[in-house]
C-alpha cells in the first residue's frame, strides 16, 4: 500500500499473496468420509475467506481494516498476529507484536487473573523480573479489584477485556493488532482504551479493525477495505472511508429514512429553544464564529445523476446568505437541485462531518415529504433544513449532500457530494466533544441541608 517502496527496516508489516481457505462440509459425515478416502475424492467445498491480499505497513503507521461482516478482517489480523496459519502467501512482522483479537485468547480460564497476567506477558516476551516489576501497574490499570485472585472463568466479558488490555498496555509492544469490537466493558474503560490507542499511534505501529468509520478516519493514517476476502481499496484513510461509505450508501438505504404519508405542518412545534447564555457568550471571547465557504460546483460526487445539486448555501431564516454564522444562531441549509429526468419519491439529506470524516449530525426530508414527491425532467426543486447551528470546536468541517430516489427498502442515490460546503469554526467554543448543543439552563447553586 505504500506508494514508494520503503527501506526494509522501515517496514513493520509485510503481507504478500496472503490467503486462507477452509474446507466446508455439508454434513458431518462428509468430514469422516474425507478422512477415509484421502485425496481420491472431495467431500468438501473449498471456501477462500481471504485471497491474494498484499500490502506493507511502515513503522509508526496506523492502518485501519474495514469491511462488512464476513469480509475477512479477523482472518487477516489473526494471520498477521500469528494465531492462524495461512493457506498461501507470507506475513512478516518486525518488532514485538501484541494482539487483542479474540476475547480471552491466551488466557487459561482455570488460572487466576494474576496468573494469567504472568502467562500472557511472558508469551509476549517479558521476563519474570520484568513482570514482577509491572504487575502492580497492570492490575491497577485493569482495576478489577479482588477478582484478580479468582479464576478467569468467573469473570464477566468486561473483566476479561480489562485484564487483556491492561497486559497489552504494559508489554512495550512495537506493533499492536486490535479488533475494536473487543472494546467491550463500560464506557469509561472504553475511553481509557481509546486514549491509550491514540497515544500509542503517535509512536507505534497499529493495525486496527473497525466497524466505525469515524474511528478509522480519526485514528488511522491509512485504511484497507476488504470485500469478500480481497482488497477492494487501500490508501489514505479518509479516501478509503469515503469510498467505503459510498458503497454502503448505494447498497443500503443511505440517506433514506422512514417516510411519513403526509407532511406535518411546518409551523408545528417550531418554538425555538435558545441557549440560556447565548447573549453572554456572543459578547465574550467564547463567541463561536463559523465561516461558511461558498458552494463548490465543480465536485461531481457520485450517483446516477437523474438529479444534480446546483447550489448549496447557508442562509438566515429571512433568506439572506450567511458567510459567518454564529453558533447558536438559527440557520437554513438550502439545497437547490435540478432534475435531469423524471424522478419519483425524492429524498434529500445531509451530513455534517469533521475533517477526519467523522459524522457529527445529519438529517433528511423523508419524514416531512409526502409520499411520492416527484419531479419532471428539467424541473428545479429545493430542500431546506432549519436548525440552530451547534457549537463547534475550532477546525474544518464539511457538509455532504445526498439526493436519492426510491423507498426506504429500495432506493438509488442520484447525486452524493462529499464536500458541498466547507466550514471553518473559530473562537473559544465552550463545547467539549464533537458538537455543543444549546444548554437551556445551566446553574451551580447551594442546596439546603436536611433540616
Ligand atoms: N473456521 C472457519 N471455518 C469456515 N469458515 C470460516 C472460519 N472462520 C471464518 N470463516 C469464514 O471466513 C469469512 C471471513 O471471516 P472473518 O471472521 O475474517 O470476517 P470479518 O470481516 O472479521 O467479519 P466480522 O466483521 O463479522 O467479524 C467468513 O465468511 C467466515 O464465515
Amino acid at each position: 500500500m505504500a506508494p514508494v517502496s520503503p527501506a526494509a527496516d522501515e517496514v513493520a508489516i509485510e503481507v504478500h499473496g496472503l490467503g486462507k481457505s477452509y474446507q466446508l462440509y455439508e454434513k458431518p459425515v462428509h468430514r469422516m468420509l474425507q478422512s477415509l478416502v484421502g485425496h481420491r475424492h472431495r467431500f468438501y467445498r473449498e471456501f477462500w475467506a481471504l485471497r491474494e491480499v498484499g500490502f506493507q505497513v511502515r513503522r509508526g503507521e496506523t492502518v485501519g481494516i474495514v469491511g462488512r461482516n464476513g469480509a475477512g478482517k479477523s482472518t487477516l489480523l489473526q494471520m498477521i498476529a500469528g494465531t492462524l496459519k495461512p493457506t498461501e502467501g507470507t506475513v512478516a512482522v518486525r518488532g514485538r507484536v501484541a494482539a487483542l483479537l479474540e476475547l480471552g485468547s491466551g488466557f487459561n480460564p482455570e488460572f487466576t487473573g494474576r496468573q494469567n497476567v504472568y502467562l500472557n506477558a511472558s508469551i509476549l516476551g517479558l521476563s519474570r523480573a520484568e513482570i514482577d516489576a509491572r504487575i502492580g501497574d497492570i492490575l491497577a490499570y485493569a482495576d478489577i479489584g479482588e477478582f484478580v485472585d479468582q479464576p478467569v472463568r468467573n469473570y464477566s466479558t468486561g473483566m476479561v477485556m480489562r485484564l487483556a488490555f491492561a497486559v497489552i498496555v504494559h508489554v512495550d509492544a512495537d506493533v499492536l493488532i486490535i479488533d475494536e469490537a473487543l472494546a467491550v466493558g463500560d464506557a469509561f474503560f472504553m475511553q481509557k482504551c481509546m486514549r491509550y490507542l491514540r497515544e500509542f499511534c503517535k509512536r507505534g505501529t497499529m493495525l486496527f479493525v473497525s466497524h466505525d468509520g469515524g474511528a478509522v478516519t480519526s485514528l488511522c493514517d491509512r485504511a484497507v477495505w476488504l470485500e469478500h476476502g480481497k482488497v477492494q481499496r487501500a490508501g489514505d484513510a479518509r479516501t478509503v472511508m469515503e469510498s467505503y461509505l459510498q458503497a454502503a450508501l448505494i447498497e443500503r438505504q443511505g440517506i433514506v429514512g422512514g417516510r411519513a404519508p403526509k407532511a406535518p405542518s411546518p409551523t408545528s412545534n417550531s418554538a425555538r429553544r435558545v441557549d440560556a447564555r447565548q447573549e453572554l457568550i456572543d459578547r465574550s471571547i467564547l463567541r463561536n464564529d463559523i465561516h461558511v465557504f461558498p458552494f463548490n460546483p465543480s465536485e461531481e460526487g457520485f450517483g446516477e445523476y437523474r438529479a444534480r445539486v446546483t447550489h448549496v448555501q447557508l442562509c438566515k431564516p429571512d433568506g439572506q446568505p450567511v458567510s459567518i454564522a454564529v453558533a447558536g444562531e438559527c440557520v437554513d441549509l438550502e439545497i437547490e437541485m435540478c432534475a435531469q429526468a423524471y424522478m419519483h419519491s425524492v429524498i434529500v439529506g445531509f451530513y455534517v462531518k469533521d475533517k477526519f470524516g467523522q459524522l457529527l449530525f445529519g438529517d433528511n426530508t423523508a419524514l416531512t415529504t409526502e409520499e411520492g414527491f416527484s419531479v419532471r425532467a428539467d424541473q428545479r426543486f429545493r430542500a431546506r433544513f432549519r436548525f440552530d447551528m451547534p457549537r463547534l470546536c475550532p477546525g474544518e468541517y464539511f457538509i455532504a449532500i445526498g439526493v436519492a430516489e426510491g423507498s426506504q427498502e429500495q432506493h438509488v442515490i442520484q447525486q452524493w457530494l462529499h464536500e458541498a460546503l466547507r466550514f471553518s469554526a473559530v473562537g473559544g467554543a465552550i463545547a467539549s466533544g464533537l458538537v455543543g448543543i444549546p444548554m437551556l439552563d445551566v446553574r451551580l447553586e447551594l442546596t439546603l441541608h436536611d433540616q
